[in-house]
C-alpha cells in the first residue's frame, strides 16, 4: 500500500508523522510512504537526511494577516492544491494522513476530491482551525488527548495517543538510564525550535546554583539563533555544557537526563512520559488557547511534572526548583513513576491499523 503523510512545519507535527511512517513501513516490504511538506518547514531539512521521500508544495497560514497577505496566502494554497493533485496522480496513494501544518489542508482537500481515503491526526488538547474544518470532510480523525474529542464529529474520531518515534520508544523499553557517579544530567530544550526565554533563564540560574553547578552534566538545545550566546554564557560562568542548536538524537539525550527542563508541546509531553522523565515544564504562553499550559497542567495535577509559568520565570526561581529536585531524588523518582504511568506507547500501531482497516 502507499501512504502520503502531509504536513509538518514544526517538529511537534512532523515527528508523529515519522512515527506513523515507521510503523506503516514495518508492516510490509511493499508499503511505500511519501511525505508532503513545505520548503520552510522542518521537514525540508530533516526528512532527506533520514532517507524519506519528500515533495514540497506551496502553502502558508492566514491567521492574523491583513487583506493583501491573506489574498497572497489564498493564492499559495490554490497553487498548493494543484501541486497536490499532480503528486496524487503520480504517487497514487491508497491513504493520505494529515499531521497538521500548512501542507495538510491543500493535500487533504485534493485527495478527498479524487476519492482517496483521508485522515487527520491532532496532537493537542485543543485543535486549530484547519483541523476543525478538515474534520468535516475526512474519513477518520485520530486524537492524542481526550479533551480534543468534543471538537470533532464523534463517529469518525478515535483516541489513539500521539505516535512516538521507535528510537525513543526503544530507549524506554530498555530502561536505559543515566546517572553516572555523582553527576546529574540536565536536558534543556525548548520544543523543536528552541526557546530564548528558557535559554536566558538557564544562564541566569547558574549563579544561584552554587557549588552544585560543577556536578551538572548539561545538554542544552537552543534553537538556531541563540547557540553562540548560550555557549559563551556557560563558558563565562565556568560551566561544562553541551550546547546545540538542534539535537538529532533525542533518544540519547533523554537517556542521559536525570531531569528535563522543557516547553510543554504535545509531542514533547508524549515523549517524556514514554521515557518516564521528571520534568520542569515552562509552557509557551502564546500557543493557541494556551494549550501548552493545559498540557503541562494535566501532568502537574498527577504529580508527573513540575511547572513554572513564564511570568514567574527568573534565574533564582528556576535554580531553586532544580536544586530542590537534585536534593530530593525521591521526588524525582515519584515524578518519573507518575509520568511513565501516563505514557501511550501504541499510538502509531493504532493509527496504522485503523487506516488500513478503513481502506
Ligand atoms: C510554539 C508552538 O505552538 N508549538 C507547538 C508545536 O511545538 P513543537 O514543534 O515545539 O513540538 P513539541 O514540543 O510537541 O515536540 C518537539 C519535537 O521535536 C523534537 N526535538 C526537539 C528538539 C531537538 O533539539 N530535537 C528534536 O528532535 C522532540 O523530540 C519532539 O519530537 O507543535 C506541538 C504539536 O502540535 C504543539 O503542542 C506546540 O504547542
Amino acid at each position: 500500500m502507499r501512504l502520503i503523510i502531509a504536513g509538518g512545519g514544526t517538529g511537534g507535527h512532523l515527528f508523529p508523522g515519522i512515527a506513523v511512517a515507521e510503523e506503516f513501513l514495518a508492516r510490509g516490504a511493499e508499503n511505500e510512504v511519501l511525505f508532503v511538506g513545505t520548503e520552510r518547514g522542518i521537514e525540508a531539512r530533516l526528512l532527506p537526511k533520514l532517507g524519506y521521500k519528500l515533495e514540497l508544495i506551496s502553502a502558508s497560514g492566514m491567521k492574523g494577516m491583513g487583506t493583501v497577505k491573506k489574498l497572497l496566502s489564498a493564492g499559495r494554497l490554490l497553487y498548493g492544491y494543484s501541486q497536490s493533485r499532480k503528486i496524487l496522480k503520480t504517487f497514487k496513494p491508497d491513504l493520505v494522513l494529515g499531521v497538521g501544518g500548512y501542507a495538510s489542508a491543500p493535500m487533504l482537500l485534493a485527495a478527498r476530491g479524487m476519492g482517496i481515503r483521508t485522515f487527520i491526526h491532532e496532537q493537542n488538547a485543543a485543535p486549530g482551525l484547519t483541523n476543525k474544518a478538515l474534520s468535516r470532510v475526512v474519513d477518520g480523525i485520530f486524537i492524542s488527548m481526550e479533551e480534543a474529542a468534543s471538537f470533532f464529529p464523534g463517529k469518525n474520531t478515535q483516541m489513539t495517543g500521539n505516535p512516538i518515534r521507535k528510537e525513543i520508544l526503544w530507549s524506554f523499553q530498555e530502561q536505559r538510564t543515566k546517572t553516572t557517579g555523582d553527576t546529574f544530567g540536565l536536558l534543556v530544550f525548548g520544543g523543536s525550535a528552541g526557546a530564548q526565554r528558557i535559554n536566558s533563564a538557564m544562564l541566569e540560574a547558574i549563579p544561584h546554583l552554587g557549588e552544585v553547578k560543577s556536578k551538572l552534566r548539561i545538554t542544552h538545545q537552543t534553537g538556531e539563533k541563540d547557540v553562540a550566546r548560550v555557549r559563551e554564557g556557560y563558558q563565562a560562568q565556568g560551566v561544562q555544557a553541551q550546547v546545540l542548536s538542534f539535537i538529532d538524537n533525542m533518544s540519547a539525550a533523554y537517556g542521559a537526563a536525570d531531569l528535563v527542563l522543557c516547553r510543554a508541546g504535545a509531542t514533547t509531553i508524549a515523549e517524556v512520559t514514554a521515557c518516564g522523565k521528571g520534568c520542569i515544564f515552562i509552557p509557551y504562553p502564546f500557543a493557541a488557547d494556551d494549550h501548552q499550559k493545559k498540557n503541562a497542567e494535566s501532568l502537574v495535577k498527577r504529580d508527573a511534572g513540575r511547572m513554572i509559568l513564564e511570568e514567574d520565570l527568573t534565574g533564582e526561581h528556576l535554580a531553586a526548583e532544580i536544586l530542590n529536585l537534585m536534593n530530593h531524588p525521591e521526588q524525582v523518582a515519584e515524578l518519573e513513576k507518575n509520568a511513565r504511568s501516563l505514557a501511550q506507547l501504541d499510538a502509531a500501531q493504532a493509527i496504522v491499523a485503523a487506516m488500513v482497516v478503513k481502506n
